[in-house]
C-alpha cells in the first residue's frame, strides 16, 4: 500500500498527520473517512502556485461534487480558491460557509428555475451555462432582479478521453454543453449578442475525469484558443477567460501513473502561450477545476472486519462494516483500491483476499483479489485515496447510515461531519 501524505508507520502502525489510525479508529469508531489536512493544503497550494494565480491571474476552483461539508469550503476560501459548485445544495453549503459568492461557478447540465433564481439572488460570479434553456432562463431572470449576469458557455468540443466510459464529458454523444460541430454554439452565440441581461466572458470545456494524458488539454486548448478568434472576427465578443474543466488522474493502485500537479499545469500553460502566439490573440485567464486531484489522496476509510468467509480453491470474502454506501465506486466504476491492516503494516502479504461490503447486493465489493497480510475479525481496515467521490457520493442504502468525517493535522484530530444516526435516517419520514 503506497503511503500518501503524511502517512507514516511506527512499529508497525499506520499514523496519517501525527495521529495513530488505532486511535481515531477506537474514538470515533467505524466506518469511518480520514483526511490528511496538511495534503489537500499542500495540493491546493501546488495548484495555487503551478497554475500561476498571482502572476497572471489564473483561477484554480476547486471542483466541490469530490467533497464539500462545510470545513472544505473554508478550507478552500483560506487557501484563496475558487469553488465550482454542480447544485443549490452545494452552493447553499457554500453560502452557509461564507464563502465569497463573487468567487463561485455555477455548473451543472439541468439547473432548475429555482437554482436559478437562488445563483443569481445570491450573486454568484459565474454561471456556466450549458444549454439554450438555461441561457433564456437566466436573461428573464435578470431582467427581473435587474442585475446583469456574468457567464461562460460550456462547449462539447468533440474530444475523447481515454477513461472509464462513464466518467467521459468532452465526446460530441454527451448531456453536457453547446456542441460545435452543429452550430448550437453560433446560435447560442448570436442569442447573447441580443440579450441585455448577460455578460458573455468566457468558454468552459470539461473533458472527463480520471485522465492521465495531457494530450486531451492540449487539444482542449487549441479548440479554446481558436475560439476565441473566431468569435471576435465574427461576432465581436472578447473572451476574456478559458475553463478547461477538471479531470487531473491520481494514483489509486499501482496500474495508475499520475502526471504531478506541476506538470500538469505547466503543459496547460506553455501551451496557451504557445498558440496565442501562433495565432496573435492575447493571453487569456486561465480556470481549472481540479476536485479528485486536490482530495482523493487525502481521504482513506476505516473499516472493522467481521465476517470472513473463505470458499476453500475458490475465493475468500472479508466482509467490512461499510460498503457501497460510503464507496460506491468500485461498483459503479469498476474502480481499484489499496488495503491494509492498520496495525500490521509491513508484515507479508500472505493472503489472497476480497474485501466485500455489507449491503444486499453481491456487487457491493470493495476491493477484488487483493494480497493481504495475515487478518482476522476485528481488525481495522483502511482503503486508501478514497478522498475524491466517497463521501459525496454516499447513500443510504439498506438504511445504512453514514460515517463520519475526521480531519487530522499535526498530532490532532477533529470531527468534522457527524456519524448519522438510526433517528437521522428516519428523520424526513413523516
Ligand atoms: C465541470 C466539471 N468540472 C470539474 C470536475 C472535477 O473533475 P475531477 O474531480 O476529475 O478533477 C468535474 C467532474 O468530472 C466536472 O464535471
Ligand atoms: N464521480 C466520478 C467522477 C465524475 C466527476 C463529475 N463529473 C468518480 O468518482 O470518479
Amino acid at each position: 500500500m503506497k503511503l500518501h501524505g503524511t502517512m507514516s508507520v511506527k512499529n508497525k502502525n499506520l499514523y496519517i498527520g501525527g495521529v495513530k489510525c488505532e486511535n481515531v479508529a477506537k474514538k470515533y469508531e467505524t466506518p469511518l473517512y480520514i483526511f490528511d489536512e496538511k495534503l489537500i493544503r499542500k495540493n491546493c497550494r501546488e495548484y495555487v502556485n503551478y497554475f500561476k494565480v498571482k502572476e497572471n491571474n489564473n483561477k484554480v476552483a476547486y471542483a466541490g461534487k469530490a467533497f464539500l461539508p462545510r470545513y472544505m469550503c473554508q478550507l478552500i476560501k483560506e487557501e484563496n480558491l475558487y469553488l465550482d459548485v454542480v447544485s443549490g445544495g452545494e452552493l447553499y453549503t457554500a453560502y452557509k460557509s461564507q464563502f465569497p459568492m463573487e468567487k463561485i461557478l455555477f455548473h451543472g447540465n439541468n439547473k432548475t428555475i429555482d437554482e436559478i433564481e437562488m445563483g443569481i439572488k445570491l450573486g454568484v460570479g459565474i454561471f456556466v451555462v450549458d444549454n439554450f434553456y438555461e441561457l433564456d432562463l437566466i436573461e428573464e431572470i435578470c431582467e427581473r432582479y435587474n442585475t446583469i449576469q456574468d457567464i461562460y458557455f460550456r462547449i462539447t468540443p468533440s474530444i475523447e478521453a481515454h477513461t472509464h466510459e462513464y466518467i467521459k464529458t468532452g465526446q460530441i454523444d454527451s448531456k453536457f454543453g453547446f456542441a460545435l460541430t452543429n452550430g448550437d454554439l453560433y446560435e447560442a452565440l448570436e442569442k447573447v449578442k441580443e440579450y441585455k441581461n448577460i455578460n458573455l466572458i468566457g468558454l468552459h470545456a470539461h473533458i472527463g475525469s480520471q485522465i492521465f494524458e495531457v494530450d486531451p488539454y492540449m487539444d482542449a486548448v487549441d479548440i479554446m484558443m481558436n475560439l476565441i478568434k473566431k468569435i471576435k472576427e465574427n461576432y465581436n465578443i472578447e473572451i476574456k477567460e478559458i475553463d478547461l474543466g477538471g479531470g487531473i488522474g491520481v494514483y489509486y493502485t499501482k496500474h495508475d501513473t499520475p502526471k504531478t500537479i506541476k506538470e500538469f499545469c505547466e503543459s496547460i500553460i506553455n501551451r496557451v502561450e504557445k498558440t496565442c502566439e501562433k495565432l496573435k490573440i492575447n493571453k487569456p485567464v486561465l480556470i481549472i477545476e481540479p476536485g479528485r486531484s486536490i482530495v482523493a489522496n487525502a481521504g482513506s476509510t476505516l473499516y472493522t472486519i467481521g465476517s470472513i468467509k473463505d470458499i476453500k480453491d475458490i475465493r475468500t470474502y472479508v466482509s467490512v462494516d461499510g460498503g457501497m454506501t460510503d464507496n460506491i465506486r468500485p461498483s459503479l466504476y469498476q474502480a481499484g483500491y489499496e488495503c491494509a491492516v492498520i496495525n500490521k503494516i509491513g508484515l507479508d502479504k500472505i493472503n489472497q483476499v476480497t474485501v466485500a461490503g455489507k449491503c444486499c447486493e453481491s456487487g457491493d465489493i470493495l476491493i477484488t483479489d487483493t494480497d493481504i497480510m495475515e487478518i482476522q475479525s476485528g481488525d481495522i481496515l483502511i482503503t486508501t485515496s478514497t478522498g475524491a467521490y466517497g463521501y459525496s457520493m454516499s447513500s443510504n442504502y439498506n438504511k445504512i447510515p453514514k460515517p463520519a468525517v475526521v480531519f487530522v493535522k499535526d498530532g490532532k484530530s477533529k470531527l468534522i461531519c457527524k456519524r448519522q444516526s438510526y433517528k437521522d435516517l428516519i428523520s424526513l419520514e413523516l
